[in-house]
């Protein structure tokens, strides 16, 4: 087998703190879904064995690590997040490039993964348990936590840095250790935030990130015995498999899935504001986000003004390599996710009316790269499968309702429940809102996407699997409690 070096465009597994090459020695070739000419850098196609490896170095980390100071195991978590600020207008390059999002979204997306690092630097000198009294006034009770120990983490290809650093940094500062297999659509952007972490000088074995397929590694991962809990963000179709097979060997799991997130518009709104977040919620990033607003469900009164004002914004969005000054919204992440998109954009042709959009752009640079115009549909029903599936891509559906308790309905009637925003400007409308919407973010006067750091997230339905990341609810999942009886 020939030894490979990572190079700026070959990037190697990173296993017990050395960048190693996979046993298949076979590489996957990322190229930039903007313009296929232009290669990215190839990763490794990883085996079983690469990823036994990887999970075996973790195991043999964990006792060592979990025995340092939180605030010691924070250390290393301020200096991986002094590098990759220090790396910032690189890795966001590298992540436009190889999925596609614009240049100052991923440059917003890798300085939140730097907060990100240093909010859970500092978690590592807070609290982790309660003293409650006992009944015995002779005995102390109090409540402490213990890390899992080998945490596996499956990250999708839409935040190729944030979420990858929201699993791996709660999971260390907590005390475990990870190995992590990035989408491999976006594995290059990944492997340069292990190198930062490999900067930062974590201990070997701490760290590791094995990429390949998602049904090798993957899964390798949700059944490997030594791997103790699975954190996962993608499809439903995955994560519930990941959920089974974690759930048949007892190891903890948490999924995060799909969204088809509503927009309400109330005859009181803001239209502007209304408009501006519908248009940043559902279409910004390509509407390749679990948070994306896809359904626009508005009041009649207000429904022509709104969809007007509406269609003459999309139609003003500029198109193209996200790289470039002035564009708005980049391509479709790859291929078949474009083909997805359109597959959805004809289904969308038989339920409703076309008002913008809802086409390939084809000609010049457009022909290198994966590119769909943002699309809106009018007279769509809550049972059209544009209402009801997950489209991933930037296509919104218009649909009319006569007040505030139809336009709940709607907004509850799909099998997702992550985010939900409502416009509105009258005080009984929102508070209906947050009571009756079944989402797990809810958001008033506010887009469906975007959210903070220190904040639980997390969807109820078929969006997750009823757990919460980030914020301090992250300890919920990398730690279990133990009750302590002292006497
Ligand atoms: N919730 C979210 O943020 C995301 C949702 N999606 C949804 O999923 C659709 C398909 O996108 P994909 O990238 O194909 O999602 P996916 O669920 O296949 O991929 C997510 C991660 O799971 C891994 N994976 C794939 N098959 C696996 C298996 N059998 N066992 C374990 N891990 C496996 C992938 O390699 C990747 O790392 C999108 O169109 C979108 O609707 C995709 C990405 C992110
Ligand atoms: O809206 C956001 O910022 C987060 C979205 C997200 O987690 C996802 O699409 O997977």
């Amino acid at each position: 087998m020939a030894v490979q070096t990572q190079t700026e465009n070959n990037f190697l597994n990173y296993v017990n703190g050395e960048w190693v090459g996979s046993d298949t020695n076979e590489t996957i070739i990322n190229k930039n879904p903007a313009n296929t000419e232009d290669v990215v850098g190839q990763v490794q196609k990883s085996s079983r064995d690469d990823l036994n490896k990887a999970v075996s170095a973790a195991n043999t980390a964990r006792n060592s690590w979990r025995n340092l100071a939180g605030a010691q195991r924070g250390q290393y978590l301020f200096k991986a997040a002094d590098i990759l600020e220090s790396r910032l207008e690189e890795i966001a390059e590298c992540m436009t490039r190889e999925m596609g999002k614009t240049f100052p979204e991923a440059k917003g997306e890798t300085a939140r993964g730097v907060a990100i690092l240093r909010y859970y630097a500092g978690e590592g000198m807070r609290k982790v348990g309660d003293v409650i009294p006992s009944s015995d006034s002779e005995a102390l009770m109090f409540t402490t936590r213990a890390p899992l120990g080998v945490v596996g983490v499956i990250t999708p290809w839409n935040f190729p840095v944030a979420i990858p650093v929201w699993k791996t940094a709660p999971a260390l500062i907590y005390g475990n250790t990870v190995v992590l297999k990035p989408a491999t659509e976006a594995a290059v952007t990944c492997a340069k935030v292990f190198e930062c972490f490999e900067e930062a000088g974590l201990p070997a074995g701490v760290v590791n990130m094995v990429t390949g397929p998602g049904s090798i590694i993957g899964q390798g991962l949700a059944e490997h015995p030594e791997v103790n809990g699975i954190t996962f963000t993608g499809s439903n179709i995955v994560g519930k498999s990941i959920g089974q097979t974690a759930l048949e060997r007892g190891a903890k799991y948490q999924l995060e899935m799909g969204g088809k997130n509503p927009v309400i518009v109330a005859d009181d709104a803001d239209l502007d504001l209304a408009v501006e977040a519908t248009i940043s919620g559902g279409l910004r990033s390509t509407g390749q986000k679990c948070t994306a607003t896809s359904r626009v469900i508005v009041h009649s009164e207000v429904y022509e003004k709104f969809k007007d004002k509406l269609v003459s914004k999309v139609k003003e969005i500029s198109i193209g390599d996200g790289m470039k000054d002035g564009i708005w919204m980049g391509p479709s992440v790859s291929e078949s996710q474009l083909n997805t998109v359109l597959s959805y954009i004809e289904k969308g042709k038989e339920e409703g009316t076309l008002l913008c959009g809802g086409e390939r752009l084809c000609g010049g640079e457009y022909d290198k790269g994966y590119f769909v115009a943002p699309t809106v549909f009018d007279d769509i029903t809550t049972d059209a499968v544009i209402a009801q599936e997950e489209i991933f891509g930037p296509v919104l559906a218009l649909m009319k309702v006569e007040d505030m308790e139809e336009a709940i309905d709607l907004a509850n009637d799909v099998e997702y429940g992550l985010s939900a925003s409502i416009f509105t400007t009258n005080i009984q409308k929102m508070l209906s809102f947050i009571n009756d919407m079944d989402a797990g973010l809810v958001r008033i006067n506010s887009e469906s996407a975007g959210v903070e750091l220190q904040a639980p997230f997390g969807g109820m339905k078929q969006s997750s699997s009823h757990s919460r990341e980030q914020g301090e609810a992250a300890k919920e999942f990398f730690t279990a409690i133990k009750t302590v009886f002292v006497k």
